[in-house]
């Protein structure tokens, strides 16, 4: 099969799809490698480690997407690659489809098969590439959340950790998955005073058995969340319900109740956002305020440190890359029903229920695509 790997075009986005080890393991199944000119430059790749690992190296994005039978990428696939694609093409990345209703449409009328590296299992019931990039996001939330409470970004003017005879900052963190508890990991770390609010129970006893009084921990009803909510000086918002659109867990009248020059970090933003008035921003214009209440909401938080989240994420798809350069996506998608629930998208219909409910289009069953 011919892999194509395109520079990432998203503003401030610095990963690349494929790293020069995942290039070599294709080369050596026996695939055809493509990678545009200076793609890993942004991760420290230079292309002379791709060639060296037995890719080719071409100019232009045009020419990867005319040329390759499956497009690997990091973000979700921008205009003007959208126009790119074609029918029978296969792309591997993120889509976060249920909060673009414009991307969607581009995608079911480009004919391509879209896999999204979102929504792929594992047997544990967690989603193997989402993972390594909400460890990521999730280590980042506070320390980007710290320098936003600073007085000279619009924050509060409260340090994490205080110091002595001056007590730390109220980290609330909603959502206690894989971004949740990094998150807490971190600003507890930072000296924080933390509580995390999930509506598993299962995950709150998994958290106090590993975590013990790292962090306290909290059933998210709206209640509780409303009465932390009035004493937070930063709030991440870290809830996923897979694939769909995120809940709205914090309304704009809720403000008043709030302190003054509070944070908020909608990591979720990928989903939509989990506060009523987060809007996605970008690493060149992070933050901005509402009601004197500050947020930062960037939907690829992981490019800040390209290099780290290249790697981390190349390692969580090589196997299923090498995969479905293998076996086509049908037979790979047949043998492993985790990675046929990536299947978003293919040759102009939905195939994942809960982009379907969010968007209001119909979905036909990915199981049927792949049988017999
Ligand atoms: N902005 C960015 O750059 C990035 C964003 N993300 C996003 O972060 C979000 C979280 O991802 P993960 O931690 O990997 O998901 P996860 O599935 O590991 O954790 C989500 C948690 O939210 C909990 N939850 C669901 N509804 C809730 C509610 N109403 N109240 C409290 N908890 C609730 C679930 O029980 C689960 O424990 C996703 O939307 C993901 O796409 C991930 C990486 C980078
Ligand atoms: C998860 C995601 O969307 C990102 O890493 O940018
Ligand atoms: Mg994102």
């Amino acid at each position: 099969m011919k892999i194509g790997c395109p520079t990432e075009i998203k503003p401030q986005e610095f990963r690349v799809g494929m790293t020069p080890n995942a290039a070599q393991e294709a080369v050596a199944h026996g695939h055809d490698v493509i990678i545009q000119s200076g793609a890993g430059l942004g991760a420290g790749f230079e292309d002379a480690a791709y060639e060296a690992a037995g890719a080719k190296i071409i100019d232009t994005a045009e020419e990867v997407f005319a040329t390759a039978d499956m497009i690997v990428k990091v973000k979700e696939p921008q205009a003007v690659e959208r126009k790119m694609l074609r029918e029978g093409q296969l792309l591997f990345t993120y889509l976060h489809l249920a909060p673009d209703p414009a991307q969607t449409r581009d995608l079911l009328e480009s004919g391509c098969t879209a896999i999204a590296y979102e929504t792929v299992t594992d047997d544990r019931g967690g989603l193997p590439l989402l993972a390594p990039m909400s460890e990521v996001a999730g280590r980042l939330a506070p320390q980007v959340g710290a320098y936003t409470l600073q007085k000279a970004n619009g924050g509060r003017g409260v340090l994490m950790g205080g110091v002595p005879g001056v007590g730390p900052a109220k980290v609330l963190v909603i959502g206690g998955g894989v971004v949740g508890t990094h998150s807490a990991r971190i600003a507890a770390g930072m000296g924080a005073d933390v509580t995390v609010l999930d509506r598993s129970l299962p995950r709150l006893r998994y958290l106090d058995d590993v975590f013990g009084d790292t962090f306290n921990t909290g059933y998210s009803s709206a209640g509780l969340l409303a009465e932390h909510l009035e004493e937070a000086d930063m709030v991440i918002g870290a809830v996923l319900i897979p694939g769909a659109e995120a809940p709205k867990l914090v309304r704009r009248d809720q403000f008043p109740s709030m302190k003054p020059g509070a944070v908020l970090v909608d990591v979720a933003i990928d989903q939509g956002g989990c506060f009523e008035t987060s809007k996605a921003t970008t690493h060149a214009d992070p933050i901005y305020e509402v009601d004197g209440i500050m947020h930062y909401c960037v939907a690829n938080m992981p490019g800040a440190v390209a290099r780290t989240s290249t790697i981390a994420l190349g390692n969580a798809t090589m196997p299923f890359m090498l995969a479905l350069a293998d076996k086509g996506w049908k037979q790979a998608c047949a043998d492993d029903p985790h990675l046929l629930n990536g299947l978003n998208v293919h040759a102009g219909q939905l195939t994942y229920y809960a982009v379907g409910k969010a968007l209001g289009i119909d979905v036909i069953s990915p199981q049927m695509l792949v049988k017999g």
